[in-house]
């Protein structure tokens, strides 16, 4: 362990704030690094480098021989035995957990039995408690079984005062107690183990050693000490190992997933974490400081802290692609949280899943909160197929409803509510119109009972009335913009000429992610349809189940795609997470909004990385979501991702092309820059950077291109052999092409960033996205310009 640690000093880039100077020598260092604390500010822990074999594994190990001769050798033995004993010793505490964890789960399975046997009793409260039993006995096995990867990461040495003599307290994934009911493992998420994620050396809050376990499956591997409270152990009896918790997990190769960072929540991440559930919480900062990852552990923290609240009510995520969401699925399951929907922004309505991107251009005109009014004129438009006049012969008169009647009765009825909710009064409506037409004397006689008994017994009204007023469907309704008259009609002083083309070409196809928050905007205002078609008012009703697939029209069919949308009125949440919110269109804000009228809210974002060209636009429909919601905002400062290089780079080029960019401090330095390279051909230029960055990192390497280049690309890497397989597995790939807009929010080792300046250019925000695409690589970044 020690031999591969560099031999260099590396300057610390800023004093710790927190850092009494104390006295020299091993002694001295191991105070340095002691001092070292959590606080986003102080760069100790993270950038003072090693400075000697001798001194680093003399700090690490903690050797109390203060004015001994030692050499380098010895040092470094006595630091291994150290850690080895250290990991031995919490070897066997993490071994009692499993024990424990096995335990817990073979009584969830007898209450599970016990249940089931409650269920042949035969009488209906057994089949009550059965139920009850085996759901509280599958949610426990659901949540020990996930814990258990990395089930223990944390112990806490407390001092005398805090710790009450209770011993070391181990933080976990989830809580569990012994046998006797005694406190063996706390949950990270309770109050108890808050002080592990915010001792600091100036504040330390009774934590004397706060030490990470890293483990694989349930071996314990390393563990990495800070000494927060030095003088809490004047005799020096707790050994001090490792080399830093979170450095260690900043280095690690990434893979196709975010994992979760229980176990090195920084100070100021955890007071967004445990930020209480009122109102609004809104998370910003830079480029990787952690935003998404934080919005992931707080969702766990509040399902933890007000379980009944928000797991009967619901929790929803909601981020920007399908890329995105896999990437970020395992996080809370790993947290020991399923009950939560993660849904991309061409998922959020139920039963509706869109992955298609429009061109920037056409986009830019769906999300733009015009369409709002656009959609509400297409609601109340008529029919397209349905029959434009209705004539019936009754008596003695010619009844004949003109188009401009049928027009007048449709915004009488549009005029009391929503569309769908109209249905019992349709055929009411149509006979009392109709009724007034009559005039003749035999029809005056027998009055206006018989008058509606004959038309609703006749085949042609009752196809009239179920044609002229079905049942909608926003994906029909939204269908019928194909027909360019009717788009130019209703677009009137909304849309130019020009966007009325763009748009008129867009839905012949399957359903745009930007379609979506249209199709919700249409339900929302064409409304339910009463549950079924009972309602003692609707004379109609018992006539429709056998009608009504025979009078379905030809753009009915054309347009209804997919399975049913849900109902409107089971879209609430309790809680809803939007990340990247930077990006949200106004007609998305609008969609997710109606997800989240009695919600809480998390918000993250960053509105330099944001693709929408119209910002001000986009908060306005952002405050009407959130309302009055009572507003908590953190601020993230520290750049986790990327290198300090990769950054600084990408933060010269949101300063060169004025992007008011929040610029992070980026806390790991690896000494490699990024390179910029011109090359002459750009297929051997890729070739070549690609098979350099792919050795030269452990994990993902991500190739970004402009989008008119990402066929012609991807067809390169998987034509050379060298990538095949790291290029095969589709979206687990290890060597992956992607255009710049899908790489928001991701991140890999590596990254080429083929012809950027072509990204730039591709849309009105392309700057943004430039930036986002520089701000992806933790490792190398290598750009080619031809
Ligand atoms: N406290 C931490 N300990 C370890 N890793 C962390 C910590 N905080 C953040 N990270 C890591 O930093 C990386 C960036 O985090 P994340 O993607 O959440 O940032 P972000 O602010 O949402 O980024 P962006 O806005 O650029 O998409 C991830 O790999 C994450 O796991």
């Amino acid at each position: 362990m020690t031999s591969s640690r560099p031999t260099k000093t590396v300057t610390t880039a800023s004093p710790c704030p927190t850092r009494r100077p104390r006295g020299v020598g091993a002694r001295r260092l191991t105070e340095r690094r002691a001092r070292c604390c959590r606080s986003a500010t102080c760069t100790d822990s993270v950038r003072t480098a090693p400075v000697t074999t001798v001194e680093l594994t003399a700090r690490s190990s903690r050797t109390r021989t203060t004015g001994e001769t030692v050499s380098s050798l010895s040092v470094e033995v006595a630091h291994d035995t150290v850690a080895q004993q250290e990991i031995a010793h919490e070897q066997e505490f993490v071994d009692r957990v499993y024990t424990q964890l096995a335990l817990s789960t073979k009584n969830a399975e007898a209450l599970a039995h016990e249940g089931y046997g409650r269920g042949r009793l035969g009488h209906e409260g057994g089949l009550v408690e059965r139920d009850a039993m085996v759901f509280q006995a599958a949610k426990r096995i659901a949540t020990l079984n996930a814990a258990h990867e990395g089930l223990v990461f944390g112990r806490l040495d407390l001092d005398e005062v805090t710790g009450r003599g209770e011993g070391p307290r181990y933080i976990g994934r989830i809580g569990l107690r012994d046998e006797n009911r005694d406190s063996l493992l706390v949950d990270w998420r309770a109050p108890a183990a808050a002080v592990f994620y915010q001792a600091t050396a100036a504040d330390p809050q009774g934590v004397v050693r706060r030490r990470v376990l890293r483990c694989v499956a349930s071996r314990v591997t390393a563990v990495e000490d800070d000494l927060l409270d030095p003088e809490a152990d004047a005799a020096g009896d707790l050994p001090i190992v490792g080399e830093g918790a979170l450095m260690a997990q900043l280095s690690r190769a990434r893979d196709r997933t975010m994992h979760s960072i229980v176990a090195t929540i920084q100070a100021e991440q955890d007071k967004a974490i445990r930020a209480p559930s009122k109102g609004v919480v809104s998370i910003s900062g830079g480029p990787g400081t952690g935003k998404t990852v934080v919005a992931l552990h707080r969702a766990a923290y509040l399902l933890y802290s007000d379980r009944r609240r928000y797991e009967t009510g619901g929790v929803l995520v909601v981020g920007p692609s399908g890329v995105f969401m896999r990437y970020i699925e395992r996080v809370l399951p790993s947290l020991g949280e399923t009950a939560v929907a993660l849904r991309s922004l061409g998922e959020v309505v139920d039963g509706v899943r869109a992955t298609r991107h429009d061109d920037p251009e056409v986009a830019d005109v769906k999300g733009g909160a015009r369409m709002a009014e656009l959609m509400r004129r297409l609601a109340r438009q008529a029919v397209p197929d349905a029959p434009a006049e209705l004539r019936m012969y009754y008596r003695d008169d010619w009844i004949v409803l003109t188009s401009g009647d049928l027009s007048r009765l449709r915004r009488q009825l549009l005029s009391q509510g929503k569309r769908n909710r109209q249905l019992p009064r349709v055929a009411a409506t149509l006979l009392d119109a109709m009724w007034r037409q009559v005039t003749g004397e035999r029809g005056r006689e027998r009055g206006k009972e018989e008058f509606v008994d004959q038309m609703l017994g006749t085949q042609a009204f009752v196809e009239f009335a179920l044609t002229w007023w079905p049942v909608l469907d926003a994906a029909q309704v939204l269908g019928w913009l194909a027909d360019p008259a009717l788009l130019g009609r209703i677009s009137e002083g909304i849309l130019s000429d020009e966007e009325r083309a763009l748009l008129s070409r867009t839905w012949s196809d399957d359903w745009s992610v930007a379609d979506v928050a249209l199709l919700d905007e249409l339900r929302y205002l064409l409304g339910d349809a009463p549950e079924r078609r009972d309602d003692e008012n609707d004379p109609l009703a018992h006539l429709v189940d056998e009608n009504m697939p025979e009078l379905t029209t030809i753009t009915d069919r054309e347009f209804s795609r997919g399975p049913a949308m849900v109902r409107t009125e089971d879209d609430g949440y309790a809680h809803v997470l939007v990340d990247e919110a930077q990006d949200l269109t106004p007609m998305q804000w609008r969609m997710v909004g109606r997800r989240g009228r009695t919600a809480t809210w998390t918000i993250v974002g960053d509105p330099a990385q944001s693709s929408w060209p119209v910002p001000a636009e986009a908060a306005a429909a952002r405050e009407e979501a959130l309302g009055d919601k009572a507003r908590h905002d953190f601020h993230l400062s520290t750049n986790y991702r990327n290198s300090s290089e990769i950054y600084d780079f990408a933060a010269a080029y949101a300063s060169r092309v004025g992007l008011e960019a929040d610029l992070p401090h980026a806390v790991r330095s690896t000494g490699i820059a990024p390179e910029e390279r011109q090359v002459a051909d750009l297929r051997s230029g890729v070739r070549e950077a690609v098979a350099e960055l792919a050795d030269a990192v452990a994990g993902t390497v991500g190739i970004v291109v402009p989008v008119a280049r990402r066929a012609e690309v991807q067809g390169w890497l998987d034509s050379w052999p060298e990538h095949a397989e790291a290029a095969a597995g589709g979206a687990d790939a290890r060597i992956a092409v992607l255009i710049g807009l899908d790489t928001k929010g991701l991140e890999f080792d590596g990254i080429v960033v083929v012809q950027p300046e072509e990204i730039e250019h591709e849309s009105a925000t392309g700057r943004a996205t430039l930036y986002v695409v520089l701000t992806r690589a933790t490792q190398r970044m290598i750009t080619l310009t031809a």
